[in-house]
């Protein structure tokens, strides 16, 4: 039994469907796709009179591509009078079943309707949505909401600087590996993520007669880290300084990222062995690799007709995922799945790592898998490409002429920081040549991923990772 078999109840599909298709956080962008059902899953409570009245749709989304459905959580805030302030966020006007006719707008964006959620967590009522709390934090009521802004694929609203409430968009029945993570790490104490403060899940069946004891996962609070900056800005602000002195070297300018690269790769080896301690770990053996390497190849097969480019660099990707062919064991555990420079937050405390929710376009069964930390590994490796290719192509160059040098100096700074990093991660060994064949089949097998993920998101980037992958057939 899946959402959509619940009872459709009467809501202007088309105008939903409109507003889904231009947000951010839709992972079906390019595809062909219709909002087939919506479910109410409960009005949030808390609301005051003079406010808005708050409920939780569950959107169905069908394609026309034949692919499975989605589900996408629509918080929505109902106005009996349009709400000017709020117009950015409209999401349209009908007569509600419940609420009558109303001016309905993404409640993520109104701090009215937002303030019901932090009463709901600070007192959590009975009712079909239920509200836990972690003890030792005392939530501020006062605090006012702001909807962080940004290319995110959830929605997150920050509490004043007490708490963030991150409010899953797709939606899969089952527990959702970011609330599991960060429960298990706040409870053994660890310093590398924010504490978690609570979550939201209402059960996964609604119909009468319906048994099973899924649950749908659909928000978290957490810890909000206010002393925190995000480790891909910072990354672009070294890069910026390296380009900006002419003549230097990676290593001899102010802003040179190696130490905190190291810092980072410490710290993830950190929540790597808290993550086998608490969840456990699993030897897989040659079949199981040769499984991951057919995984790999079918990735890239689905990635080809998408990314035309990825086609002369076909096969040394192959090349590269077959060597997993000839592996004997190798052991997985509970890992980040979807790491890369924008999930770490640099804070006076150290590096924390977020959003441990994998690949957002994997299915969650697959996401909740043990892996090899590798993946996480190859993931950050990536990013520290990235970084610096993105400065590249956005740099005014003032026609100065430095073009080539700049790409030299960027392939620099990306070596410097990888090598940092994996150097702190390893605790300085040097990497088995089994570990170095995971690591390079993860990191190629990332690569495909970010040419499809950029093809759908961001087309003007899908270069930067088509570079990385012709790269890979000459080193
Ligand atoms: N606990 C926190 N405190 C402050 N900022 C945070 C916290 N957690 C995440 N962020 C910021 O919010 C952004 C989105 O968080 P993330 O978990 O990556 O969401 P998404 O799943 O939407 O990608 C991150 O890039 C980070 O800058
Ligand atoms: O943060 P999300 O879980 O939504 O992850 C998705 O979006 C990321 C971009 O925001 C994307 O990351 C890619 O771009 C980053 C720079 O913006 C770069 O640092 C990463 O290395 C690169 O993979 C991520 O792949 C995607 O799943």
């Amino acid at each position: 039994m899946t959402p959509a078999d619940q009872t459709p109840e009467a809501r202007p599909l088309e105008l939903l469907a409109a507003y889904v298709g231009k947000a951010r956080w839709f992972g079906g962008k390019g595809r062909p796709f219709r909002v087939t059902g919506s479910r109410r899953l409960g009005e949030v409570p808390g609301c005051v009179p003079e406010g808005p009245r708050v409920a939780l749709e569950l959107v169905t989304i069908g394609y026309d591509d034949g692919g499975p459905e989605d589900y996408y959580q629509l918080p929505l805030a109902f106005y009996a009078e349009p709400q000017e302030r709020l117009e950015h966020a409209l999401v349209g006007a009908w007569t509600d079943e419940e609420f009558g006719p109303s001016h309905v707008y993404d409640a993520v964006h109104d701090r009215e309707a937002m303030a019901c959620w932090l009463r709901s967590f600070a007192d959590p009522p009975e009712g079909p949505l239920r509200f836990h709390r972690m003890p030792g934090h005392e939530l501020d009521l006062e605090s006012r909401s702001t909807l962080f802004s940004g290319e995110q694929s959830n929605s997150s609203v920050a509490f004043g600087d007490d708490s963030l409430l991150k409010v899953f968009r797709r939606i899969t029945p089952g527990v959702n590996p970011d609330i599991a993570v960060h429960e298990v790490l706040t409870r053994a104490g660890s310093e590398h993520v924010p504490a978690l403060y609570g979550w939201l899940e209402c059960p996964a069946l609604g119909a009468e007669g319906e048994t099973g004891d899924d649950v749908l996962h659909l928000a978290m609070l957490q810890q909000f880290l206010r002393t925190a900056t995000d480790g891909w800005e910072l990354a672009l602000a070294s890069v910026r300084n390296l380009f900006a002195e002419g003549d230097l070297r990676a290593d001899e300018v102010g802003g040179d990222f190696a130490g905190e690269s190291a810092r980072l790769g410490q710290a993830l080896a950190e929540v790597h062995h808290s993550l086998a301690e608490h969840f456990g770990t699993e030897r897989r053996t040659r079949a199981d690799l040769v499984g991951l390497a057919d995984a790999m190849d079918r990735r890239l097969d689905e990635a080809l007709p998408v990314v035309p480019g990825l086609e002369p660099h076909a096969a040394d990707l192959r090349r590269a995922f077959d060597a997993l062919r000839g592996l004997d064991e190798v052991v997985v555990q509970r890992v980040h799945g979807d790491l890369h420079l924008g999930q770490t937050l640099r804070t006076v405390r150290g590096w924390k790592i977020v959003d441990f929710e994998g690949e957002p376009a994997k299915p969650l069964t697959e996401r909740m898998l043990p892996d090899s930390p590798w993946r996480d590994v190859a993931g950050m490796l990536r990013s520290f490409d990235y970084a610096p290719r993105v400065v590249e192509r956005t740099w005014d160059d003032d026609g100065d002429g430095a073009t080539e040098q700049r790409a030299y100096r960027a392939a620099e700074w990306a070596e410097r920081n990888r090598t940092a990093f994996l150097t702190a991660y390893a605790s300085g060994r040097d990497l088995t040549s089994a570990e170095e064949t995971l690591l390079a089949a993860y990191v190629a097998d990332k690569a495909v991923y970010e040419t499809v993920y950029e093809t759908r998101n961001r087309p003007s980037w899908v270069g930067i990772p088509l570079e990385a992958v012709a790269r890979i057939g000459v080193s």
